[in-house]
């Protein structure tokens, strides 16, 4: 079994560092693809696959998105995440997931588990109720290959609120990121990467780099690129260089890629998939720029 973390720095070394979100926005899906029901989140999220596959490592479907049209969104969710996996494509569940130990086991084994029903190589977990509830995952990832992916500074504007707080002599998100190194050594792959991942907005570039020194081997999930703002180098200030340039993690953008302009009124589904396929493209190279400085 290839561990998680080979599987996705191998694909970072090959596509790039972009993972490309599948986020449906309330009022953003297309007519073209039937709106905003989950005939057309299936239909749209199938034509955003279609778009990255080759093109990208990763995607990172958008849970709560799918959820708002309950069932059947959850439904679409299943459809659409077996798709990536078909297509070859690694797929980062971003659901947060956090309880006591004994529920997460439920949520470990529905993204994580041998037979969960949502297709997911790695799930997204909220630390804050302590590394006891963090187990079920890291086990399921240890049994199955999967990664899990810790929420440790992320990149909204309130980020700073509690993880930024001084706690015996330092931010609570380095004490997270420096707790989280016996769970990391336990998903570690090969490549000498772990798969024990860990959330880095690309908005806090200077505690990006706090976090790397701490974790050296954690891959790192970088949102905050693309819609939220954060420039390419900035999105890559935890990164360290490896064979082909800079590499340590990857990249997030969804609305950037999903609703490029000009989708919204896209005759046909052809031009739409041309138009995604170009925002990626220009994601990608944007990234590998900082990447491969010239
Ligand atoms: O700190 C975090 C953690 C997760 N996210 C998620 O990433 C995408 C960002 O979407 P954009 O459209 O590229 O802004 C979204 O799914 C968030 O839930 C994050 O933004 N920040």
């Amino acid at each position: 079994m290839t561990r998680f973390a080979d599987r996705l720095i191998d694909a970072a070394r090959q596509h790039g560092p972009l993972c490309a979100g599948i986020d449906p926005h309330a009022g953003r899906i297309p007519a073209l693809f039937g709106g905003d029901t989950p005939d057309g989140l299936e239909a749209w999220g199938l034509a955003l696959v279609r778009a990255f596959e080759g093109r990208v490592a990763c995607v990172k479907p958008q849970v709560a998105l799918f959820e708002r049209h309950g069932p059947e969104g959850m439904k679409a969710l299943q459809t659409v995440s077996r798709a990536a996996k078909e297509a070859g494509l690694i797929v980062l569940m971003d659901a947060k997931r956090g309880d006591i130990g004994s529920t997460a086991e439920g949520y470990a084994a529905a993204y994580l588990g041998k037979h969960a029903p949502f297709h997911a190589d790695a799930l997204t977990v909220n630390p804050y109720m302590g590394l006891d509830t963090l187990e079920p995952y890291v086990r399921e990832g240890e049994a199955n290959g999967k990664g899990v992916i810790v929420l440790v500074r992320t990149s909204n504007p309130g980020s700073a609120d509690f993880q930024s707080k001084n706690l015996e002599g330092a931010p609570l998100y380095a004490r997270v990121g420096e707790a989280l190194a016996p769970l990391a050594e336990r998903l570690m792959g090969q490549s000498g990467w772990s798969g024990l991942m860990m959330v880095t907005g690309a908005t806090g570039p200077a505690e990006a780099r706090a976090i790397r020194t701490l974790a050296p081997k954690s891959l790192f999930l970088v949102p905050g690129y693309g819609a939220q703002g954060a420039p390419a180098a900035d999105a890559m200030a935890g990164f360290v260089p490896g064979p082909a340039g800079l590499e340590g993690g990857v990249v997030s953008a969804s609305r950037s890629v999903n609703f490029p302009a000009g989708t919204e009124t896209a005759p046909d589904v052809e031009t739409w998939t041309g138009m995604v396929r170009d925002a990626v493209a220009a994601a990608q190279a944007d990234l590998k720029g900082v990447m491969t400085p010239a």
